[in-house]
């Protein structure tokens, strides 16, 4: 398996048969992304990001082209890639414990004690910092832990790619810088590849190896790409005055707001 080949797409198409006749979302998007490589999809509102998420989760199909990861095709869902949304869509008459432990159960269920898959649950909600809130269910916790929960179940089938869509969208700011610490820290830990949706420029340089920057649609595709070379473990207060982390913010800023300016009557 090629490490710097992990993930790859190549001359992807999305085309969605609507009933007004057929959507041209996504044309000719190409992308190679490494092994243990954090990429951060950033653009403009319904230009494509969460479709192209979703081709690399397997939930949907492409119209044309080819999404390989680890020299395999792309076809379907696979624990292989863990999805987390920004809705947490946890099971509600579930606790915290029992929410992880089905996603455990599901992967590793028929080969593995029971013991060895609570340990697994008990371990994924230590990650996140929830072992005290386990026993809670999530009309009992806070937006910012169902979250939490939410990226601890995606961690505890040890997937090889984490793809998350917007997972910090709706929290507020402080929550929000506490959980990209907490991710940058997991992932230091656990080395898998991420793939996230933002809409947020900090958001992207301070978690990204590369920022991918997506035209407006529709036939969106790949603008350019940021290669953030800012070294690990990254402090956000230091690099708030950094010349260079001011620069990939800059260019970012740039390519959204100049570049790929949206037409007054439709802009966020
Ligand atoms: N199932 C579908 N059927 C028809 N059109 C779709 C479908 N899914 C997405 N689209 C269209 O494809 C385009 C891209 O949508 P997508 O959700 O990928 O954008 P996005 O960049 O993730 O947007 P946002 O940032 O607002 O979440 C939009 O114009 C959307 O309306």
């Amino acid at each position: 398996m090629n490490k710097h080949k992990y993930i790859e797409v190549q001359h992807a198409e999305m085309v969605f048969e609507t009933k007004k006749g057929s959507f041209h979302a996504l044309a000719d998007v190409n992308l190679t992304i490494e092994q243990g490589e954090f990429t951060t999809l950033i653009g403009h509102s319904g230009c494509g990001k969460s479709t192209l998420l979703n081709l690399l989760a397997g939930l949907t199909t492409a119209s044309e082209g080819v999404l390989l990861c680890g020299g395999r095709e792309i076809a379907g869902p696979s624990p292989e890639r863990g999805v987390v949304f920004q809705n947490h869509s946890l099971l509600p008459w579930l606790t915290c414990f029992e929410n992880v432990h089905l996603a455990v159960e599901r992967v590793f269920g028929a080969r593995e004690s029971g013991a060895k898959l609570r340990e697994r649950t008990a371990a994924a909600l230590a990650l996140v910092g929830l072992t005290p809130a386990a026993g809670k269910r999530p009309n009992e916790i806070s937006g910012g832990m169902k979250q939490r929960v939410g990226i601890a179940r995606a961690l505890s089938m040890e997937p090889k790619v984490l793809l998350m869509d917007e997972p910090f969208g709706a929290l507020d700011a402080l929550t929000r810088a506490h959980l990209q610490d907490e991710l940058m820290r997991i992932v230091a830990q656990t080395g898998s590849t991420v793939v996230m949706v933002t809409h947020d420029v900090d958001e992207a340089v301070l978690l990204s190896d590369r920022i991918v920057m997506m035209t407006n649609g529709p036939a969106a595709t790949i603008g350019d790409i940021v290669q953030v070379r800012l070294a690990r473990p990254r402090d956000r207060v230091a690099l708030a005055h950094d010349h260079l982390y001011i620069e990939y913010r800059t260019r970012v800023l740039e390519f959204l707001y100049h570049r790929q300016a949206r037409p007054q009557k439709d802009a966020a």
